[in-house]
């Protein structure tokens, strides 16, 4: 089986799946990580250098890859995968898509520690924990019609386990 987590900046992404891959033994990537290591770049710098657009082919093009080159894995994905390129409808036929979806309040709480906020670029105009809300208010509204197309939707946030997969 094919799992892609989705969800918000710090929704819980690669927690649950570091978590979840070594409950089940299986294959586990973060898509921003798959790119930053096979482009040599970082994500920032990317977006900097190429713009979002070039990103967001770059996004399908290794979500593309890591499909055919496993039938099994949990992938992390970034939080605008599931917005772009037809990506959502890839997913949903090819796997089981889960949307992360912690209370807004909490999931502010988790990016505005200094080491996440440092290692999210697109936070780094924000001053406060309040910037913070509102910036992920605002994904979230832009974002939500994507996001509730996942199969499965994860609201317990703390007590997430395996059999929630399946
Ligand atoms: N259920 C949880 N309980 C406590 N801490 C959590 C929980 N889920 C995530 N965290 C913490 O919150 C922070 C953000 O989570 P994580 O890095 O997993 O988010 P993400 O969805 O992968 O974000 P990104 O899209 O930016 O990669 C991390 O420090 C992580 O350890
Ligand atoms: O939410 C987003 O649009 C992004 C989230 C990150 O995971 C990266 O994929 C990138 O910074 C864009
Ligand atoms: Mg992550």
């Amino acid at each position: 089986m094919r799992y892609f987590l989705l969800g918000l900046p710090g929704s819980g992404k690669s927690h649950w799946g570091n978590i979840w891959s070594s409950t089940l033994k299986s294959n586990y990537f973060d898509l921003d990580e798959v790119i930053e290591n096979n482009e040599g770049e970082s994500i920032s710098d990317l977006f900097k250098s190429e713009g979002e657009e070039y990103f967001r082919n770059l996004e399908t093009f290794y979500l593309n890859k890591l499909i055919n080159n496993y039938k099994s894995l949990i992938l992390s994905t970034g939080g605008g995968t599931p917005c772009f390129n037809g990506n959502m409808d890839l997913m949903n036929k090819q796997g089981l898509t889960i949307f992360l979806n912690p209370p807004v309040e909490e999931n502010a709480k988790r990016v505005w520690k200094p080491e996440n906020t440092n290692r999210r670029p697109m936070f780094s105009d924000c001053n406060s924990l309040e910037d913070v809300q509102k910036l992920l208010s605002k994904l979230r509204n832009n974002r939500i019609t994507y996001y509730q197309q996942a199969a499965v939707e994860l609201k317990d946030w703390n007590k997430n386990t395996v059999s929630d997969l399946k």
